[in-house]
């Protein structure tokens, strides 16, 4: 097993914020997404990662380097996707490619050519004069044109519709075909999770709630909902425990003991039942 990506203990304080102990790998030749609420760290954990922001303790490991002391060789292996356009937006989309292309010594030009007329993308255009949806398949295009090993995207689908949001999903899968490219992802969206994600991991409040597969994460977990009386006295043993009138909620990690009970109901947990109990904690 060889992990494109680990980190450790990873913490930063910023203001109010803190990321507190983030710690998760990424196995080589897999798809993780980065799943939680709004403000829980996700883009705060891929700035680190991308060294964009100084950690305060803890350790990133890129193909086994550390990101910081490896900066140039890692970011040429690496693809990224910034959650906003980082290109001047009175500049064309071939002028932009222009300036980026040297600076990777796989770039792609053909390659590039062929996403930019599959995304259906005018190169004479300025990049201020694209849509959301197209500035996104952009950005895209151009993370992906040198071929890099380890694509790190942050929310790359949000603002798409549907029908875009698939064209980017297929380009991964097809990225992810040679079995030596990885991805990970930030995205509110469980769709897309549900599509192609081999691992998800869930962020709250700055901490890691879980990082695995769906269905080891699946297994582990039930929703449980029912009579409130009996709920109240396990209360303890749910996650997001709500309780009410007409019954009683939340994810329990420890749900065997429920089974048998009457007026008690189990069910697997959706990603985004995870994401909502784990966030009520
Ligand atoms: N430069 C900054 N100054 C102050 N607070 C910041 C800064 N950057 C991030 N934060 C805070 O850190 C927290 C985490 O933000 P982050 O952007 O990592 O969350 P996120 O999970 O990516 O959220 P979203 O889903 O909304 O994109 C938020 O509370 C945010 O306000």
């Amino acid at each position: 097993m060889e992990n494109v990506l680990e980190i450790k203990d990873l913490s930063k304080k910023i203001k109010d914020f803190a990321l507190d102990k983030v710690s998760f790998n990424l196995e080589k030749g897999y798809v993780m997404g980065l799943v939680g609420p709004n403000g829980s760290g996700k883009t705060t954990t891929i700035r680190l990662i991308m060294n964009l922001l100084h950690k305060d303790n803890g350790y990133i490991k890129i193909f086994g380097m550390d990101n910081t002391k490896n900066e140039r060789d890692i970011k040429q292996r690496i693809g990224f996707v910034y959650d906003e356009n980082i290109y001047p937006v009175a500049m064309k989309l071939e002028k932009v490619a222009k300036l980026v292309a040297p600076l990777y010594t796989n770039w792609n030009q053909k390659l590039f050519e062929e996403y930019i007329e599959r995304f259906g993308l005018d190169l004479g255009k300025n990049i201020g004069d694209l849509s959301k949806g197209m500035t996104s398949k952009f950005a895209v295009a151009m993370a992906i044109s040198h071929k890099p090993e380890f694509l790190i995207m942050d929310e790359p689908t949000s603002g798409l519709d549907p029908i875009s949001r698939r064209e980017i999903l297929e380009i991964i899968q097809e990225l992810m075909d040679d079995g030596n490219t990885s991805v990970l992802f930030s995205t509110h969206i469980t769709s897309d999770l549900e599509k192609i994600a081999d691992y998800v991991t869930f962020m709250d409040n700055g901490k890691i709630f879980e990082s695995d597969s769906y269905a080891n994460i699946a297994k582990r977990y039930r929703v449980v909902k029912g009579n409130t009386q009996i709920l109240e006295k396990y209360k303890n043993e749910i996650i997001g425990y709500k309780g009410g009138q007409f019954g009683s909620e939340g994810l329990s990690g420890n749900w065997g003991g429920f089974e048998k009970m009457d007026g008690i109901m189990l069910q697997i947990p959706s990603i985004e039942d995870i994401m909502f109990y784990a966030s009520r904690r």
